[in-house]
């Protein structure tokens, strides 16, 4: 777990509701009950916990409780007061009052579904093999550069597999699993061949190689290596363009001369369109590095104009795509970018051998749909879990679950830790994504962990991750939450019994639940935290919109419980700004309580997802929306906010 501290839920003080009876109350805790006083008419002036109303605008079937008998034994509203704070200590002598009222967590919650998971045979990829960097035909420099410098000895797989085929000047799409050593891949010839040139390189000269990568992170990240590499050849000139920074001082060094330039492709049309000191003419080497990223984050038309750009200026030159997954949109990338390419995929020998590990790819083949069904690799290091949590539940698992890995850092004092565990909040929307997000950690044989976060009726992702040959092994909500008996800072002071509690599943839904509270209070106690903890379930909901097609039945707006998911926000009700016309037509609804329902439901999603809150993509969807009408329906691959596929108008090469 990257981030360790401040995680652990603390009472505050001001929230050390439990009012206490001293006979003569000192100052200082006059003014905390006093203040306490203040709290609980606020809160009783607050809207109810749990309302009707925040039931009544989802279809029936998702909101009657489906309880199972592991979450049913909650009551309606329970009476908790968190734990008080060390600067007020309770003598134990209690008044009868009532402490924050919070709807139960454990109520009207859908069942959660035993989870069948298919057993697969996930893909390996073995990381390292014993090949020295020695074995390669490198200039003596570099190869002692790797060696001190980057201090690494022996070659990764997809290292050994590509940097001979790529110094034997042929294009190459590589495929192999996030963390196993890409960027050295490609970084490594290019150096090799662009020092070896017969007339040495001229600062002036500009590009000999373009190396696109998605995001500024990584651009920064190859750079670095780029610039190791060069150590001894310090007549090439490395450079990066990225977003972010100021477009002036990139021309001037655009002027001056750069010779490995490393950019994002938005960043990159920007100049290509704008500054005159550009040009392609040298260029020797396009890599196309993450290209399933480059895909994603919508950046095909960008490609376009910039190979559109090189091959005006430019035929012959080597080209090399990277990417740790093979989509149907990587496959149409390759084939727009590369020249009779080598097809270099790291797999185990225990792994399908009808895929053999190089082989050349047809040039201009189709994109093949089946594509995206392919199967994808995972460093065997990487554990992957999936938790089925209701909505209401799943903030406050969330925290036991990241309480329980915090003690996992405690141990370790003060050494801070790598990216150990990787924690999706919501299901991403590809398999490619799923790959990306949990290849951040057990990167380069390392050893990490991910956990999947799923509600009770998107269980069935397990079955997509499978057909992926993705294996998920599944962790039960109440072994999260058992993390909160180890504190007794979420014990719930139970009115009027004085008895100790066993530490039993009542236990664990009591102190649950006054870690929601502590939550909600914390949510509730300021404008600026409501407006976050709002922008962040408009956010999540948003998020549902860019499901594909094909997992739509699985994650669909219309089957979240708003007022669940509000919840798992420290939201203690779904938001309420129905426009000016909502109203109207509400008045006008009134007459048929049945249509009025549904149209409530219908507006109160619209308004969610259209309300304050909202981070202006809508504009951007609406537009790709009337693209896709006049494209027509084969033009758009996935997700409403990826730009169309534009056509190519120069050929390649
Ligand atoms: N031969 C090697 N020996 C030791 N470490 C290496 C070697 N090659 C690369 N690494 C290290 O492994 C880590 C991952 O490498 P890199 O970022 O290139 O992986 P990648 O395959 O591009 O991953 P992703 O697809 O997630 O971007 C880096 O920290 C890099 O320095």
């Amino acid at each position: 777990m990257a981030a360790a501290d401040g995680v652990l839920p603390h009472v505050p003080e001001s929230r050390a509701a439990v009012p206490t009876t001293s006979s003569r109350p000192r100052p200082a805790q006059s003014r905390r009950q006093a203040a306490t006083k203040r709290k609980y008419r606020a809160s009783s002036e607050a809207p109810p916990a749990k309302r009707r109303s925040e039931t009544s605008f989802l279809p029936a079937k998702k909101t009657a409780a489906k309880e199972t008998p592991r979450t049913s034994k909650g009551k309606a509203q329970k009476t908790f007061s968190p734990k008080r704070s060390s600067a007020g200590a309770s003598d134990g002598n209690q008044e009868r009052k009532p402490g924050i009222k919070t709807s139960s967590l454990f109520k009207n919650n859908p069942e959660i579904p035993e989870l069948h998971r298919p057993v697969v045979k996930q893909v390996q990829e073995k990381v390292f093999t014993s090949d020295a960097f020695q074995a390669l035909d490198l200039h003596p420099h570099l190869i002692s550069t790797i060696n001190t410098v980057l201090k690494m000895s022996s070659m990764t797989s997809v290292q050994k597999q590509s940097i001979p085929v790529l110094l034997e000047g042929r294009d190459a799409l590589v495929r192999s699993q996030t963390g196993s050593g890409k960027t050295l891949a490609y970084c490594i010839p290019v150096v090799q061949s662009l020092q070896a040139m017969k007339s040495k390189i001229q600062r002036g000269d500009g590009p000999y190689a373009l190396i696109l990568v998605p995001t500024r992170e990584l651009a920064l990240q190859s750079f670095d290596t780029v610039q190791k590499l060069l150590k001894p050849f310090t007549w090439i000139v490395p450079g990066v363009l990225m977003g972010g920074e100021k477009r002036k001082s990139e021309k001037a060094r655009l002027r001056k001369g750069i010779n490995i330039l490393i950019s994002t492709p938005g960043r990159l049309v920007d100049h290509i369109k704008s500054t005159k000191n550009i040009h392609f003419r040298r260029i020797q080497w396009l890599i196309l590095d993450e290209a399933d990223r480059i895909l994603d984050l919508g950046f095909e038309k960008d490609i376009t104009v910039i190979l559109n750009a090189i091959n005006a200026e430019c035929q012959e030159r080597q080209n090399v795509l990277l990417s740790a997954t093979l989509t149907e949109g990587v496959t149409w990338l390759a084939d727009i970018s590369l020249h009779d390419p080598v097809s270099i995929s790291v797999l185990d020998e225990s792994h399908d051998q009808s895929n053999p590990k190089s082989k050349a790819i047809p040039e201009a083949s189709p994109p093949r749909a089946s594509d995206e069904l392919d199967s994808f690799a995972i460093p065997a290091s990487l554990e992957q879990y999936v938790t089925v949590v209701p909505s209401k539940l799943r903030l406050v698992s969330l925290a036991g679950f990241i309480l329980q890995k915090c003690k996992d850092v405690a141990a370790r004092g003060l050494d801070l830790p790598q990216v150990t565990w990787i924690v999706q909040y919501n299901a991403p929307s590809s398999p490619a994504e799923y790959i990306h997000r949990i290849g951040r950690t057990a990167r380069i044989g390392c050893h990490g962990s991910c956990l999947l976060i799923l509600a009770p009726s998107e269980a069935e992702y397990v079955n997509s991750l499978a057909s992926h040959k993705i294996n998920v092994s599944e962790i039960k909500m109440e072994d999260i939450l058992s993390v909160l008996t180890r504190d007794d800072c979420f014990k719930g002071r139970r009115w009027g019994s004085q008895k100790p509690r066993s530490v039993g599943p009542q236990e664990i839904r009591e102190r649950a639940t006054v870690l929601q509270t502590v939550f909600e209070d914390y949510v509730h106690s300021s404008e600026r935290t409501v407006s976050g903890a709002k922008k962040a379930l408009q956010s999540f909901i948003r998020a549902y919109a860019t499901y594909p097609r094909e997992l739509k039945h699985i994650f669909h707006v219309r089957s979240l419980h708003l007022g669940h998911v509000a919840k798992s926000f420290g939201l203690r009700d779904a938001p309420k700004n129905l426009s000016a016309l909502a109203t109207k037509k509400k008045k006008a609804n009134l007459k048929r309580p049945d249509l009025h329902r549904k149209t409530q439901s219908k507006q109160r999603l619209a308004e969610i997802l259209r309300s304050e809150y909202s981070s202006g993509m809508e504009a951007s969807v609406t537009k790709v929306r009337e693209q896709n009408k006049h494209a027509g329906p084969s033009s758009q691959p996935r997700g409403a906010v990826r730009n169309q596929r534009p056509a190519l108008a120069v050929g390649t090469n």
